[in-house]
């Protein structure tokens, strides 16, 4: 049985002052002109997930203008377990807090409860700009595999800014800069290696039948097997940069479609986005398999850019899969294909607030 979101509450936040919604573990078709309030839906449920969503927004910018008080969203969810209340709010200049059935919880606790994918048409140029957007999207494939992936980061990350404020301070105690760099060694050899396992993961979930060509991913990483040494021996250089310039903070994601020989770079939109899908399809079956229930998947504007045929085929992938999938499109008509096999819902902006009315039609 997959774990679906039944309810949803989105109170104050962004366009929606009250929105109250029902599920019914179906994909959900989320259609309405620009503007109406779609994106914050699928915002809104990626908050069900630890972080900080799926725009990477401040809390504040989430609180509704202009009265700008605070948001709250509470989600009941279905899970194979049995049901569970989830509740994440902040108010005005506070961080996000998080309540799961009741009780207080640290907001990792929400990646043990809701097992969430996402694509976004922010990450269509995944693949032409900087790496580091590459190794978020690495990051939280591998974090749906490994949840103790965020420990290992954070643990680097804290042992890599200590490291960073020594070598910008000229500090020379040799000592110091060894035992932080075997922290960052230990941990980087953890993220290195649950990096690799999460793309072995994808790789065996490729499906050459699909229309969604898989392209060929690897981890261009410039950590060395024995970080540790190898920090030790960059210090001068490091020193000179202010800056730690080995280790798996510098790693990238290379992709490749097989069947043409070229970099994802120089294929065309289209393709790249296709890319994308198979990724987060590979990504969402493998975690079928390992853990018997599909992750909640929240696909912005993946429509638009497929053809007929591509979309009819996402739509069947998904419902085969048995997720719970969030789409939004501009029309109905990008969902004709799904019909009865989804939940159709017809967004308008009234003055400035974001209305849902179920669309049976
Ligand atoms: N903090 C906020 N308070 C009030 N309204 C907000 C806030 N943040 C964003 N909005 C409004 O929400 C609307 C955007 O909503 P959203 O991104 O969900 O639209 P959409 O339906 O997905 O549109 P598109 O089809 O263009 O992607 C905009 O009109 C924007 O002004």
């Amino acid at each position: 049985m997959p774990v679906f979101v039944a309810h949803l509450t989105l109170s104050h936040f962004r366009s929606h002052q009250r929105t109250r919604l029902e599920f019914d573990g179906r994909p959900v078709a989320l259609h309405g002109p620009n503007g109406s309030g779609k994106t914050n839906i699928l915002e809104a449920i990626s908050l069900f997930s630890p972080g900080r969503g799926l725009r990477r927004a401040t809390p504040d910018d989430m609180s509704r203008r202009p009265q700008s008080l605070g948001w709250k969203l509470r989600a009941e969810i279905t899970t194979p377990n049995g049901n569970r209340l989830a509740e994440t709010w902040a108010e005005p200049g506070q961080s996000r807090q998080v309540r799961i059935d009741e009780k207080s919880a640290p907001q990792l606790a929400l990646g043990a409860l809701v097992p969430m994918l996402w694509l976004t048409p922010a990450m269509d140029r995944l693949w032409l700009e900087g790496a580091e957007g590459r190794r978020r999207f690495l990051d939280r494939t591998t974090l749906s595999f490994a949840p103790d992936h965020a420990a290992q980061v954070l643990a680097y990350d804290k042992a890599m800014r200590e490291r960073n404020r020594l070598l910008r301070d000229g500090v020379r105690d040799s000592r110091w800069f060894s035992a932080l760099e075997a922290q960052m060694s230990d941990a980087g050899a953890a993220i290195t290696a649950n990096r690799r396992a999460a793309l072995a993961e994808l790789r065996a979930q490729a499906d050459p039948d699909s229309p969604f060509p898989m392209a060929e991913m690897t981890l261009d990483c410039t950590a060395p097997d024995d970080l540790a040494s190898a920090l030790a021996d960059s210090r001068a250089r490091d020193m000179a940069a202010g800056r730690s310039l080995i280790g798996p903070h510098r790693a990238d994601l290379r992709a490749i479609w097989t069947a043409k020989g070229m970099e994802a770079a120089q294929c065309s939109t289209g393709e790249q986005k296709a890319f994308l899908i198979s990724a987060i399809l590979a990504n969402a079956r493998a975690l079928r398999a390992k853990t018997g229930t599909p992750p909640i998947l929240l696909l912005d504007e993946v429509a638009a850019h497929l053809d007929a045929a591509r979309r009819a085929a996402l739509y069947d992938a998904v419902c085969a899969m048995g997720a719970q999938c969030f789409m939004t499109g501009t029309g109905p008509d990008l969902f004709a294909e799904l019909a009865g096999r989804a939940q159709h819902f017809a967004l308008s902006d009234r003055e400035g607030v974001s209305h849902v009315e179920k669309d049976t039609s």
